[in-house]
C-alpha cells in the first residue's frame, strides 16, 4: 500500500522539519495524477503520527484521499504559517497559491540561459551506425522499409512537383527537402486514430497514411477533383480520410486549433492524440505560446513538433530567439520537452512513438524540438542563397541528409539492396509523371464554386462580388484562364 499527497513538494519540508516524518517520506512522482505535484508515501508511513488519516487510502481511492489529504494539511500549514510569520519565525518560505515560494536575502536574477545546452537525442550516427546504448524503439523490417521507401517518395515528389512550378505547370510548390526524417519517422510512430494539425512542410505524413500521388497531383493543379476544389494555392493538402486538417497559409494558426482538438479527444475518452507540425518562426507567434500554456493547464494529450530548420524564409534562428532553441520553452510552461535530432528517423521515431503514449496514457502534452535544416529555398518564390551561403546548403544536403542515414541502416540490416532502390526510384518517378499528366487534363472548378461551401444563402456582399468578377472577366477574357469555366 502506498499513500499520494498533492501538492506534496510545497509541503513536504513543512512535514520533514514540523513532523519528524523524513525518514518516512519518499518522493517521487505519480504518473497518474497531476504529476510532480503529488508524492508517494510507503506503507511504513503508516507508524506516522498521521496514520489514522493515511491508513484510509489506499491505491485506488489516493485521488479522493489525497484531496482531502491535501487540503487537510494545507490548512494546517497555512495557519502554522501563518502563525510562524505573525510571530516572526520561519519567514523563508510561504505558501502562495500555485505553490510555495522560498524567500531569499540574496538579489539574484535568473540566468538568460541555461548553463549547459540542452542535449539532442540521436540514435544513428552520421554514417547510419547505431551509437553504442543509444535508448531507442525497435522497428520492424516491415516498417522499417515501408519508412524508407516513403521517404524516398517525398524526395522525388519535391523534385518532380518543384520541376513542374519551375516549368509553369503548377503556380507554387513547397519542398521538404533536409526534412524527410522528420516527416515519416513522426508519421510512423503516430496511429491512424491521431489527428494532425499541420504547417504545409509536412505532406510525408500523408504520403505515410495512403493519401496517393494522384490526390496529391490533382491539389496542386487545383483541378475539379482537388478537395479544396480549386481554392487553394498548392500544397495546401487536407484530408477527412486521413485526419489531416487543411493547411492555413497562416502561420501558427494550426497549434491552439490542435490543442482544443486534443482537449476534446481527451473529454470523450478517446484513444488518441493529437500532433501539430509548426517551424522555427512559428514559435514567435503568440498562438505557440498561447497553445503551451492552455495545453499545460488543460492536460491535453497534444504532441508538439516544432521543425527547427534555422529559418524562416531570410530570418535565422539567431535572429528569431535568444532561448537554447524551443524545448526549453516548453519547461517555462510544465510541459515536457525533448530536443531530437531531425534527422536521424530512428531518435525521431522513437521520441514520437515515446511522446505518444506519455500523451495519451498520461493525458499530457509534449514538446518535441526536432533541430534540422531547411536544404531547399523557403519556396519556388525565394531564393536562398541570397541571404545564405551556397556551401552551407550544400554541406547539409551532402554530409547530413536524413534519408541517406537512415538507408545505411536500413541496409546495415540486410532489408534493403541497390536493385530494391533503383526499381524504387524508377516506379515512383513513373507513377508521379503519370499522376501530374492525368492531373493536368482534369477540368478546373467553374468560377460559382469560388462560393459555395460557406452559407446556404448568398448573402448580399458576396453576390456583388460575383457578378463583379463575371463582369470583369467578360471584359478581360485574355486575362483569364482558358481552362477554368464560368
Ligand atoms: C502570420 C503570418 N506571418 C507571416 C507569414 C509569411 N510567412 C510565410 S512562411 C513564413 C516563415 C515561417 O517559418 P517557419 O515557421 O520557421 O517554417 P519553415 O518555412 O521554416 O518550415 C512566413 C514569415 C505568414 N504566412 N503568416
Ligand atoms: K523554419
Amino acid at each position: 500500500m502506498a499513500f499520494y499527497l498533492k501538492n506534496s513538494r510545497n509541503i513536504i519540508n513543512n512535514l520533514k522539519s514540523k513532523v519528524g516524518l523524513s525518514s518516512l517520506m519518499k518522493q517521487h512522482s505519480c504518473s497518474c495524477l497531476n504529476h510532480n505535484n503529488y508524492c508517494r508515501f510507503p506503507a511504513s508511513t503508516a507508524t506516522s503520527p498521521f496514520a489514522p488519516q493515511l491508513n484510509n487510502l489506499d491505491l485506488n481511492s489516493h485521488k479522493r484521499g489525497c484531496l482531502f489529504m491535501s487540503q487537510r494539511f494545507e490548512s494546517t500549514i497555512a495557519e502554522k504559517q501563518f502563525a510562524s510569520v505573525q510571530n516572526g519565525e520561519d519567514n523563508q518560505a510561504l505558501d502562495f497559491p500555485g505553490g510555495k515560494i522560498i524567500f531569499s536575502p540574496d538579489m539574484r536574477f535568473l540566468s538568460e540561459s541555461p548553463s549547459a545546452h540542452t542535449y539532442c537525442f540521436r540514435v544513428l550516427d552520421d554514417n547510419g551506425q547505431l551509437i553504442k546504448q543509444s535508448n531507442y524503439i525497435q522497428v520492424s523490417e516491415e516498417i522499417a522499409v515501408k519508412m524508407y521507401s516513403d521517404m524516398v517518395t517525398l524526395q522525388t515528389m519535391d523534385t518532380i512537383f518543384y520541376e513542374a512550378q519551375r516549368q509553369g505547370r503548377i503556380s507554387f510548390y513547397v519542398t521538404t527537402i533536409g526534412e524527410e526524417a522528420i516527416n515519416i519517422a513522426s508519421a510512423a510512430a503516430l496511429t491512424s486514430d491521431d489527428f494532425v494539425f499541420p504547417q504545409y512542410r509536412e505532406p510525408g505524413v500523408l504520403i505515410w497514411r495512403g493519401f496517393t500521388l494522384q490526390e496529391f497531383a490533382n491539389q496542386c493543379f487545383g483541378n475539379r477533383a482537388d478537395y479544396g476544389k480549386g481554392r487553394q494555392m498548392p500544397i495546401h493538402y487536407g484530408s477527412n480520410k486521413h485526419k489531416y486538417f487543411t493547411v492555413s497559409s497562416t502561420i501558427a494558426t494550426q497549434i491552439p486549433h490542435a490543442v482544443g482538438a486534443a482537449y476534446s479527444l481527451k473529454m470523450d475518452k478517446k484513444d488518441a492524440c493529437v500532433v501539430t507540425y509548426f517551424g522555427d518562426g512559428g514559435t514567435s507567434e503568440g498562438d505557440f505560446h498561447a497553445a503551451l500554456n492552455f495545453a499545460a493547464v488543460t492536460e491535453a494529450p497534444v504532441i508538439f513538433i516544432c521543425r527547427n530548420n534555422g529559418w524562416a524564409i531570410s530570418t535565422p534562428t539567431s535572429d528569431q530567439f535568444r532561448s537554447d532553441g524551443i524545448a526549453v520553452r516548453g519547461q517555462a510552461y510544465g510541459v515536457q520537452s525533448i530536443r531530437v535530432d531531425g534527422n536521424d528517423a530512428l531518435a525521431m521515431y522513437s521520441a514520437v512513438h515515446t511522446a505518444r503514449k506519455m500523451a495519451v496514457n498520461e493525458h499530457r502534452p509534449i514538446l518535441i524540438e526536432a533541430v534540422t535544416y531547411r536544404v531547399g529555398h523557403h519556396s519556388t518564390s525565394d531564393d536562398s542563397t541570397k541571404y545564405r551561403p551556397a556551401e552551407e546548403i550544400e554541406w547539409w544536403r551532402m554530409a547530413r541528409d536524413p534519408v541517406t542515414r537512415f538507408r545505411k541502416w536500413v541496409e546495415s540490416n540486410g532489408w534493403w539492396s541497390s536493385e530494391a532502390e533503383t526499381q524504387l526510384r524508377s516506379s515512383i518517378r513513373n507513377q508521379l509523371l503519370h499522376a501530374i499528366q492525368m492531373a493536368e487534363k482534369v477540368e478546373k472548378p467553374p468560377v460559382e464554386e469560388l462560393f459555395t461551401d460557406v452559407y446556404d444563402d448568398l448573402p448580399s456582399n458576396l453576390r456583388e462580388q460575383e457578378k463583379l468578377l463575371r463582369e470583369t472577366i467578360s471584359r478581360h477574357p485574355q486575362d483569364f484562364p482558358a481552362d477554368v469555366p464560368h
